[in-house]
């Protein structure tokens, strides 16, 4: 198999005939976040086995859930249409999309021709996805199709103890790249019509609007481009540059939603950082470090959402959990719009409207802001971040939210003071004045703490602070003191502190739990 052979772009490639796969039937390769064909194990290992239906299941309950946003869509939209063209140039077909919840559709095409095998990489998404993928493993356990899922981030399933992780981690993102397959034969299975398939989504969103004009564009190429010109020249600012708004978009790799999405897998970008020549230039290694560093913590948070799937919803650690249980829509509201009256936390919430996309740095503050300061719960405000993150990664997500929200009980709380922040991050306010056009003739010595201004230079810059742009919604120093006090008392006693080591044991990177211990007064080290 296949019997048949033909040239095309000057290669041989295998043509099966109808007869051939009435009678052999298919091997389904189930792209879901891993939109490539490169480094893609289930691809090859299914193309080896014969006629293979490169499928991807536009899957409507996926799109009602809470934390899904068109602007996710947009960004899968157009890194289908590239592994599309690709599969289009490697077998003369290209990828067959499905509207339907996965089980039906399955079922339809194995009605129509056998499915020998599911192939797919392993996916840490959000609760829903994770029944999703139960359910087709009872599923395919049922009809006899064997389902192999491959490892894509260095995540363990069923992992026992987190005692090695690292080693392996290591190991899986330095071992060879998977080429692409040399030929594919791909079945004769026709796909939806893509023009209806964008249509339906686009039905499917009509109830939300979402207003993100200056996206990340999707696909391979501008991975692969964002790859290169980030190891190129970009890099050379990464450590440095990192925090703040004003630099960070161009400095850091933006890497986040390729990786998202599968467009490009972090092994890439590991062997990519391993071909470096790291003396090229001054702190060049310093930066490769720490860019590889990230890479690592991510696949570290995404194995705590693959570890305890509950923590997208429950607390982490007991201390908080009967706290921050409602939310304000006065308070709440003003924080999701931009509205809080404090300059630098309004802009960068702006900007992911507008852009998708915020640094860490950012990112923590605005959790530390919602959860801290205004003492919301950390579900709400991260259902709203995962909605405006083009790049919303559910493992990293959540456990990030637990992490700046003080719902782990083994990280430091990290109370962001938005001022000194502002004042830090964006010395001459020329980030706030980008995304805050009421405050875009401000000068600098008040664009920090609009509310000082005196009556006449408001007037003098036409903004008029309670009528062009809000007074600060909550006093920061006194909402901060409330939150530190909160937390001592939750997390003070012997019961509490005996938890947070069962929860470091279960989660704690070995590197962390060497340099400090959950127990010792520096976890109420509250951060400015
Ligand atoms: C509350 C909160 C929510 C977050 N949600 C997400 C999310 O949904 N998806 C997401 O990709 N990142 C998330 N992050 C982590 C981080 O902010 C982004 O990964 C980073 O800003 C993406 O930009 P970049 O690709 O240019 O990063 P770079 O600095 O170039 O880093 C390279 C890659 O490393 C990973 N990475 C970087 N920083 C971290 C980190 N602190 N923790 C884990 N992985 C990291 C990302 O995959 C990133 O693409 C969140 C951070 C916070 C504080």
């Amino acid at each position: 198999m296949p019997k048949h052979l033909a040239l095309r772009n000057g290669r041989e490639i295998g043509i099966m005939m109808p007869e051939d796969f009435a009678m052999h039937g298919i091997h389904i390769v189930w792209f879901k976040r891993d939109l490539r064909l490169h480094d893609h194990q289930p691809l090859v290992e299914a193309a080896a086995m014969g006629m293979v239906l490169p499928l991807y299941v536009v899957e409507p309950e996926a799109l009602r859930q809470a934390d899904a946003a068109p602007r996710h869509w947009h960004f899968v939209w157009q890194s289908l249409g590239e592994l599309d063209q690709a599969l289009k140039e490697l077998s003369g077909s290209g990828l067959v999309l499905r509207v339907g919840e996965i089980i039906p559709v399955l079922a339809a095409i194995h009605r129509k021709t056998s499915i020998l095998g599911l192939w797919s990489h392993q996916e840490t998404g959000n609760a829903w996805s994770y029944a999703r993928d139960r359910s087709v493993g009872i599923w395919t356990r049922k009809q006899g199709i064997p389902w192999r899922e491959y490892q894509q981030n260095g995540v363990v399933r069923g992992l026992k103890s987190r005692n090695g992780w690292s080693t392996a981690w290591k190991k899986f993102t330095s071992a060879s790249l998977i080429l692409s397959p040399d030929n594919l034969t791909v079945a004769p299975i026709s796909s939806d019509p893509w023009p209806q398939v964008q249509k339906q989504v686009q039905a499917l969103f009509n109830t939300r609007p979402d207003a993100c004009s200056k996206a990340q564009t999707g696909g391979r190429r501008e991975a692969m481009r964002l790859l290169e010109n980030f190891l190129q020249r970009r890099a050379a600012d990464y450590a440095r540059g990192m925090s703040s708004p004003l630099s960070a978009a161009s400095v850091c790799s933006r890497l986040s939603p390729h990786l998202a999405y599968g467009t490009i897998s972090v092994r890439e970008i590991i062997n990519a950082i391993k071909n470096q020549d790291l003396t090229k230039e001054k702190g060049w290694a310093r930066n490769m470090r720490a860019f590889e560093a990230r890479l690592a913590w991510r696949s570290h948070f995404i194995q705590k959402l693959e570890s305890e799937p509950e923590l997208e919803f429950r607390n982490l650690h007991p201390a908080l959990a009967d706290q921050r249980q409602h939310i304000d829509p006065i308070l709440f509201s003003a924080w999701t719009q931009g509205q809080t009256g404090f300059p630098l936390v309004d802009a960068c919430m702006r900007m992911l409207h507008a852009t998708g996309w915020i640094n860490f740095r950012m990112r923590a503050m605005l959790a530390a802001f919602a959860c801290y300061h205004l003492w919301q719960p950390w579900q709400a405000a991260g259902l709203h971040l995962a909605r405006l993150f083009i790049d919303y990664e559910p493992g990293i997500h959540w456990s990030q939210m637990q992490m700046q929200s003080g719902s782990t009980g083994i990280n430091a709380f990290r109370i962001y003071n938005p001022v000194k922040q502002s004042y830090e991050q964006d010395p001459s306010g020329q980030f706030i004045r980008r995304w805050i056009p009421e405050l875009a003739q401000v000068p600098k010595d008040w664009i920090h703490e609009p509310w000082r201004m005196p009556e006449m230079i408001q007037q003098t810059y036409q903004c008029r602070i309670g009528v062009d742009y809000p007074l600060p919604i909550v006093d920061h120093e006194k909402a901060a003191r409330i939150a530190r006090q909160r937390l001592r008392q939750a997390y003070g006693g012997p019961q509490a502190r005996a938890q947070s080591r069962e929860i470091l044991d279960r989660h704690g990177s070995r590197k962390s739990k060497a340099r400090k211990s959950p127990s010792s007064s520096q976890q109420l080290c509250l951060f400015e």
